[in-house]
Protein backbone atom coordinates (compact mmCIF):
# COMPACT_ATOMS: atom_id res chain seq x y z
CA UNK A 1 0.00 0.00 0.00
CA UNK A 2 0.92 3.38 -0.81
CA UNK A 3 1.93 5.68 2.68
CA UNK A 4 0.49 8.94 2.74
CA UNK A 5 1.73 12.08 3.93
CA UNK A 6 -0.48 12.84 5.71
CA UNK A 7 -1.49 9.32 6.92
CA UNK A 8 1.73 8.20 8.17
CA UNK A 9 1.66 11.68 10.49
CA UNK A 10 -1.46 10.50 11.78
CA UNK A 11 -0.67 6.98 12.34
CA UNK A 12 -2.81 6.11 9.66
CA UNK A 13 -0.62 4.06 7.66
CA UNK A 14 -2.79 1.41 6.43
CA UNK A 15 -4.66 4.15 4.17
CA UNK A 16 -3.47 4.93 0.70
CA UNK A 17 -4.16 8.50 0.05
CA UNK A 18 -3.06 7.75 -4.16
CA UNK A 19 -0.82 10.67 -5.80
CA UNK A 20 -0.76 14.06 -4.08
CA UNK A 21 -1.93 17.06 -6.09
CA UNK A 22 -3.37 20.48 -6.29
CA UNK A 23 -6.73 19.26 -5.32
CA UNK A 24 -7.33 22.28 -3.20
CA UNK A 25 -6.97 25.63 -5.13
CA UNK A 26 -7.03 28.98 -3.79
CA UNK A 27 -7.02 32.37 -5.79
CA UNK A 28 -7.47 35.35 -4.72
CA UNK A 29 -10.74 37.73 -5.12
CA UNK A 30 -9.22 41.06 -3.93
CA UNK A 31 -6.87 41.28 -0.74
CA UNK A 32 -8.74 40.56 1.74
CA UNK A 33 -11.19 37.48 0.00
CA UNK A 34 -9.76 34.09 -0.48
CA UNK A 35 -11.87 31.20 -2.92
CA UNK A 36 -10.82 27.69 -1.93
CA UNK A 37 -11.94 25.52 -4.62
CA UNK A 38 -12.26 21.59 -4.93
CA UNK A 39 -10.07 20.68 -7.46
CA UNK A 40 -10.84 17.37 -8.46
CA UNK A 41 -13.12 17.79 -11.44
CA UNK A 42 -12.65 14.61 -13.29
CA UNK A 43 -13.39 12.79 -10.19
CA UNK A 44 -16.71 15.17 -9.51
CA UNK A 45 -14.56 16.55 -6.59
CA UNK A 46 -15.13 12.87 -4.68
CA UNK A 47 -13.07 13.69 -1.27
CA UNK A 48 -9.87 11.51 -0.37
CA UNK A 49 -7.57 11.72 2.57
CA UNK A 50 -5.61 13.92 0.87
CA UNK A 51 -8.33 15.98 -0.34
CA UNK A 52 -9.68 16.36 3.38
CA UNK A 53 -6.12 16.90 4.69
CA UNK A 54 -5.36 19.69 1.65
CA UNK A 55 -8.28 21.72 2.76
CA UNK A 56 -7.79 21.57 6.17
CA UNK A 57 -4.12 22.75 6.24
CA UNK A 58 -5.85 25.82 3.39
CA UNK A 59 -8.33 26.87 5.69
CA UNK A 60 -5.98 27.14 8.73
CA UNK A 61 -3.35 28.87 6.95
CA UNK A 62 -6.31 31.27 6.03
CA UNK A 63 -7.68 31.35 9.41
CA UNK A 64 -4.33 32.51 10.54
CA UNK A 65 -3.78 34.86 7.07
CA UNK A 66 -4.14 38.62 8.92
CA UNK A 67 -5.14 39.73 4.91
CA UNK A 68 -7.84 37.32 4.84
CA UNK A 69 -11.80 38.29 6.01
CA UNK A 70 -13.78 36.24 4.09
CA UNK A 71 -13.85 33.03 2.48
CA UNK A 72 -16.04 31.53 -0.61
CA UNK A 73 -16.03 27.97 -1.00
CA UNK A 74 -17.07 26.20 -4.56
CA UNK A 75 -16.37 23.20 -7.03
CA UNK A 76 -14.14 23.22 -10.12
CA UNK A 77 -16.02 21.55 -12.82
CA UNK A 78 -19.51 19.98 -13.86
CA UNK A 79 -20.19 19.03 -10.22
CA UNK A 80 -19.36 21.18 -6.75
CA UNK A 81 -19.20 17.71 -5.08
CA UNK A 82 -20.32 14.09 -5.61
CA UNK A 83 -19.35 12.80 -2.09
CA UNK A 84 -16.17 10.62 -0.62
CA UNK A 85 -14.26 9.15 -3.51
CA UNK A 86 -15.88 5.54 -3.60
CA UNK A 87 -12.89 3.87 -5.37
CA UNK A 88 -10.26 6.30 -3.44
CA UNK A 89 -11.63 6.98 -0.39
CA UNK A 90 -14.06 4.20 0.83
CA UNK A 91 -11.98 2.13 -0.84
CA UNK A 92 -9.32 2.71 1.28
CA UNK A 93 -11.65 2.33 4.16
CA UNK A 94 -12.71 -1.19 3.05
CA UNK A 95 -8.75 -2.58 2.14
CA UNK A 96 -8.10 -1.68 5.72
CA UNK A 97 -11.82 -3.04 7.16
CA UNK A 98 -10.69 -6.73 5.07
CA UNK A 99 -6.92 -6.64 5.58
CA UNK A 100 -6.55 -9.98 8.20
CA UNK A 101 -2.90 -8.57 8.97
CA UNK A 102 -4.82 -6.18 10.93
CA UNK A 103 -5.88 -7.10 14.49
CA UNK A 104 -9.45 -6.38 15.61
CA UNK A 105 -9.11 -4.06 18.33
CA UNK A 106 -6.35 -2.18 15.97
CA UNK A 107 -8.12 -2.28 13.25
CA UNK A 108 -10.97 -0.16 15.02
CA UNK A 109 -8.79 2.13 16.96
CA UNK A 110 -7.46 2.39 12.87
CA UNK A 111 -10.91 3.45 12.09
CA UNK A 112 -11.31 6.18 14.54
CA UNK A 113 -8.67 7.72 14.34
CA UNK A 114 -9.74 8.72 10.20
CA UNK A 115 -13.12 9.25 11.24
CA UNK A 116 -11.66 12.11 13.59
CA UNK A 117 -9.25 13.60 11.24
CA UNK A 118 -11.94 13.59 8.61
CA UNK A 119 -14.06 15.23 11.00
CA UNK A 120 -11.65 17.83 12.24
CA UNK A 121 -10.87 18.54 8.15
CA UNK A 122 -14.58 19.62 8.15
CA UNK A 123 -14.58 21.40 11.29
CA UNK A 124 -11.70 23.31 10.19
CA UNK A 125 -14.32 25.14 8.61
CA UNK A 126 -16.30 25.93 11.52
CA UNK A 127 -13.67 26.69 13.62
CA UNK A 128 -11.95 29.27 10.85
CA UNK A 129 -12.86 32.59 11.91
CA UNK A 130 -13.20 34.02 8.73
CA UNK A 131 -16.89 33.54 7.64
CA UNK A 132 -16.66 30.59 5.15
CA UNK A 133 -19.78 31.18 2.21
CA UNK A 134 -20.63 27.77 0.15
CA UNK A 135 -21.18 28.30 -3.67
CA UNK A 136 -23.06 25.36 -4.63
CA UNK A 137 -23.80 23.67 -8.12
CA UNK A 138 -25.01 20.57 -9.79
CA UNK A 139 -25.03 17.74 -7.17
CA UNK A 140 -23.67 18.07 -3.62
CA UNK A 141 -23.77 14.14 -2.02
CA UNK A 142 -22.72 12.82 1.27
CA UNK A 143 -19.51 14.44 2.14
CA UNK A 144 -20.23 17.46 0.07
CA UNK A 145 -23.49 17.78 2.92
CA UNK A 146 -20.91 17.58 5.47
CA UNK A 147 -18.48 20.06 4.18
CA UNK A 148 -21.59 22.87 3.35
CA UNK A 149 -22.87 22.31 6.88
CA UNK A 150 -20.27 23.11 8.18
CA UNK A 151 -20.37 26.35 6.39
CA UNK A 152 -21.80 29.90 7.45
CA UNK A 153 -23.68 31.12 4.41
CA UNK A 154 -24.88 28.32 1.49
CA UNK A 155 -26.19 29.72 -2.28
CA UNK A 156 -26.95 27.49 -4.43
CA UNK A 157 -27.82 27.86 -8.56
CA UNK A 158 -30.92 26.46 -9.69
CA UNK A 159 -29.42 23.01 -11.16
CA UNK A 160 -27.96 21.70 -7.53
CA UNK A 161 -29.75 18.64 -5.74
CA UNK A 162 -28.36 17.62 -2.94
CA UNK A 163 -28.58 14.14 -1.03
CA UNK A 164 -27.54 12.71 2.30
CA UNK A 165 -26.82 9.75 1.03
CA UNK A 166 -24.56 7.55 3.45
CA UNK A 167 -27.71 5.39 4.21
CA UNK A 168 -27.36 4.53 0.70
CA UNK A 169 -23.52 3.23 0.73
CA UNK A 170 -24.65 1.38 4.30
CA UNK A 171 -22.98 4.21 7.04
CA UNK A 172 -24.79 6.78 9.60
CA UNK A 173 -23.35 9.73 8.01
CA UNK A 174 -20.21 10.78 10.79
CA UNK A 175 -18.20 13.64 9.50
CA UNK A 176 -20.58 16.47 10.26
CA UNK A 177 -24.28 16.30 8.70
CA UNK A 178 -26.15 14.49 11.50
CA UNK A 179 -24.41 16.92 13.98
CA UNK A 180 -24.75 20.25 12.23
CA UNK A 181 -27.74 19.95 9.84
CA UNK A 182 -30.92 20.47 12.31
CA UNK A 183 -29.04 22.58 13.61
CA UNK A 184 -28.97 24.56 10.28
CA UNK A 185 -32.80 24.07 8.85
CA UNK A 186 -34.11 23.55 12.39
CA UNK A 187 -36.76 20.79 11.35
CA UNK A 188 -36.31 17.31 12.95
CA UNK A 189 -38.90 15.70 10.64
CA UNK A 190 -37.45 17.14 7.57
CA UNK A 191 -34.06 15.80 8.68
CA UNK A 192 -34.71 12.34 9.39
CA UNK A 193 -36.93 12.14 6.40
CA UNK A 194 -33.99 13.09 4.17
CA UNK A 195 -31.21 11.29 5.94
CA UNK A 196 -32.72 8.16 6.08
CA UNK A 197 -33.86 8.02 2.71
CA UNK A 198 -30.94 9.43 0.96
CA UNK A 199 -33.38 10.86 -1.47
CA UNK A 200 -32.34 13.66 -3.92
CA UNK A 201 -34.12 16.98 -3.14
CA UNK A 202 -33.81 20.43 -5.20
CA UNK A 203 -32.95 23.86 -4.71
CA UNK A 204 -36.35 25.01 -3.93
CA UNK A 205 -36.74 22.46 -1.44
CA UNK A 206 -33.07 23.18 0.50
CA UNK A 207 -34.31 26.68 0.41
CA UNK A 208 -37.57 26.17 2.03
CA UNK A 209 -35.98 23.97 5.12
CA UNK A 210 -33.08 26.56 5.06
CA UNK A 211 -30.55 24.45 3.86
CA UNK A 212 -29.50 27.39 1.33
CA UNK A 213 -30.09 31.15 1.37
CA UNK A 214 -30.01 32.04 -2.06
CA UNK A 215 -30.73 30.10 -5.46
CA UNK A 216 -29.10 31.90 -8.61
CA UNK A 217 -30.02 30.95 -12.45
CA UNK A 218 -26.27 29.30 -13.00
CA UNK A 219 -22.92 28.36 -11.08
CA UNK A 220 -21.42 31.40 -12.71
CA UNK A 221 -24.45 34.13 -10.86
CA UNK A 222 -24.22 31.74 -7.58
CA UNK A 223 -20.08 31.75 -7.36
CA UNK A 224 -20.18 35.58 -8.45
CA UNK A 225 -22.91 36.35 -5.70
CA UNK A 226 -21.00 34.65 -3.16
CA UNK A 227 -17.82 36.02 -4.25
CA UNK A 228 -19.62 39.53 -4.07
CA UNK A 229 -21.25 38.89 0.12
CA UNK A 230 -17.73 37.95 0.62
CA UNK A 231 -16.28 41.06 -0.62
CA UNK A 232 -19.28 42.97 1.28
CA UNK A 233 -18.50 41.25 4.46
CA UNK A 234 -14.80 41.97 3.98
CA UNK A 235 -15.35 45.71 4.02
CA UNK A 236 -16.68 45.21 7.72
CA UNK A 237 -14.37 45.32 10.72
CA UNK A 238 -12.69 42.28 10.91
CA UNK A 239 -12.74 42.70 14.52
CA UNK A 240 -16.68 42.48 14.43
CA UNK A 241 -17.52 39.90 12.15
CA UNK A 242 -14.80 37.40 13.15
CA UNK A 243 -16.59 37.88 16.77
CA UNK A 244 -20.00 37.58 14.94
CA UNK A 245 -18.91 34.19 13.75
CA UNK A 246 -17.17 33.01 16.64
CA UNK A 247 -20.37 34.57 18.82
CA UNK A 248 -23.23 32.85 16.69
CA UNK A 249 -21.40 29.51 16.63
CA UNK A 250 -20.40 29.72 20.84
CA UNK A 251 -23.74 30.55 21.31
CA UNK A 252 -25.33 27.41 19.18
CA UNK A 253 -24.02 25.15 21.45
CA UNK A 254 -24.33 26.64 24.65
CA UNK A 255 -27.50 27.99 26.30
CA UNK A 256 -28.25 32.03 26.65
CA UNK A 257 -27.16 32.75 30.31
CA UNK A 258 -23.70 31.17 28.90
CA UNK A 259 -23.56 32.56 25.38
CA UNK A 260 -24.61 36.07 27.16
CA UNK A 261 -21.62 35.56 29.40
CA UNK A 262 -19.38 34.36 26.73
CA UNK A 263 -19.89 37.41 24.61
CA UNK A 264 -19.56 39.99 27.45
CA UNK A 265 -16.10 38.96 28.48
CA UNK A 266 -15.43 38.71 24.25
CA UNK A 267 -16.30 42.28 24.31
CA UNK A 268 -14.62 43.67 27.09
CA UNK A 269 -11.39 43.23 25.25
CA UNK A 270 -12.53 43.82 21.79
CA UNK A 271 -14.98 47.33 22.29
CA UNK A 272 -11.07 48.31 23.07
CA UNK A 273 -10.49 48.01 19.28
CA UNK A 274 -10.06 51.06 17.27
CA UNK A 275 -12.65 49.74 15.05
CA UNK A 276 -15.45 50.67 17.08
CA UNK A 277 -14.48 54.27 17.32
CA UNK A 278 -14.23 54.61 13.67
CA UNK A 279 -17.06 52.73 12.49
CA UNK A 280 -19.15 54.84 14.65
CA UNK A 281 -17.34 57.74 13.37
CA UNK A 282 -17.86 56.61 9.60
CA UNK A 283 -21.46 56.06 10.41
CA UNK A 284 -21.84 59.45 11.89
CA UNK A 285 -20.13 60.96 8.61
CA UNK A 286 -21.72 58.83 6.67
CA UNK A 287 -18.46 58.00 5.08
CA UNK A 288 -16.84 54.63 4.87
CA UNK A 289 -14.44 53.61 7.43
CA UNK A 290 -11.52 51.56 6.65
CA UNK A 291 -9.99 48.94 8.83
CA UNK A 292 -6.88 47.31 9.66
CA UNK A 293 -5.86 43.57 9.62
CA UNK A 294 -6.44 41.70 12.47
C1 LIG B 1 -14.65 8.69 7.32
C2 LIG B 1 -15.16 9.26 6.05
C3 LIG B 1 -16.64 9.21 5.98
C4 LIG B 1 -17.19 9.89 4.80
C5 LIG B 1 -18.30 9.44 4.23
C6 LIG B 1 -18.88 10.01 3.08
C7 LIG B 1 -19.89 9.38 2.46
C8 LIG B 1 -20.46 9.84 1.21
O1 LIG B 1 -20.04 10.82 0.63
S1 LIG B 1 -21.77 8.91 0.61
C9 LIG B 1 -22.00 9.51 -1.02
C10 LIG B 1 -21.07 8.85 -2.02
N1 LIG B 1 -21.36 9.34 -3.34
C11 LIG B 1 -22.27 8.81 -4.14
O2 LIG B 1 -22.92 7.84 -3.79
C12 LIG B 1 -22.46 9.45 -5.49
C13 LIG B 1 -22.26 8.45 -6.58
N2 LIG B 1 -22.35 9.07 -7.89
C14 LIG B 1 -23.52 9.32 -8.49
O3 LIG B 1 -24.59 9.08 -7.98
C15 LIG B 1 -23.44 9.91 -9.87
O4 LIG B 1 -22.16 9.70 -10.39
C16 LIG B 1 -23.73 11.41 -9.94
C17 LIG B 1 -25.23 11.62 -9.62
C18 LIG B 1 -22.88 12.22 -8.97
C19 LIG B 1 -23.44 11.95 -11.35
O5 LIG B 1 -24.12 11.19 -12.29
P1 LIG B 1 -23.73 11.29 -13.83
O6 LIG B 1 -24.63 10.36 -14.55
O7 LIG B 1 -23.69 12.71 -14.25
O8 LIG B 1 -22.22 10.81 -13.91
P2 LIG B 1 -21.68 9.33 -13.76
O9 LIG B 1 -21.50 8.76 -15.14
O10 LIG B 1 -22.48 8.55 -12.81
O11 LIG B 1 -20.27 9.60 -13.10
C20 LIG B 1 -19.18 10.14 -13.83
C21 LIG B 1 -17.91 9.46 -13.39
O12 LIG B 1 -17.66 9.79 -12.03
C22 LIG B 1 -17.54 8.60 -11.24
N3 LIG B 1 -18.08 8.86 -9.91
C23 LIG B 1 -19.22 9.47 -9.59
N4 LIG B 1 -19.37 9.54 -8.27
C24 LIG B 1 -18.27 8.96 -7.74
C25 LIG B 1 -17.84 8.75 -6.39
N5 LIG B 1 -18.52 9.19 -5.33
N6 LIG B 1 -16.67 8.12 -6.21
C26 LIG B 1 -15.91 7.72 -7.25
N7 LIG B 1 -16.27 7.92 -8.56
C27 LIG B 1 -17.43 8.53 -8.78
C28 LIG B 1 -18.40 7.58 -12.00
O13 LIG B 1 -18.04 6.30 -11.64
C29 LIG B 1 -18.04 7.93 -13.43
O14 LIG B 1 -16.74 7.43 -13.70
P3 LIG B 1 -16.36 6.89 -15.15
O15 LIG B 1 -17.32 5.80 -15.47
O16 LIG B 1 -14.96 6.44 -15.01
O17 LIG B 1 -16.53 8.08 -16.07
Amino acid sequence: MILSRFGSRLGLRAFSSGTSSDVISVVQENEHVAHIKLNRPNKLNTFTLDMWTSLKSELERLGDDPKCRAIVLSGEGKVFCAGIDLAGGMGEIIKVIQNDDIEIGRKARLLRRFIGHVQDCFTAVEKCPKPVIAAVHSHCIGAGIDLITACDIRFASQCSNFSIKEVDVGLAADVGTLNRIQKVVGNDSWTREIAMTARDFGVDEALKFGLISRIYPSKKETVAGAVSLAKTIAEKSPIAVQGTKINLNYSRDHTIDESLEYIKTWNMSQLLSTDLINSATAVMSKQKATFEDV
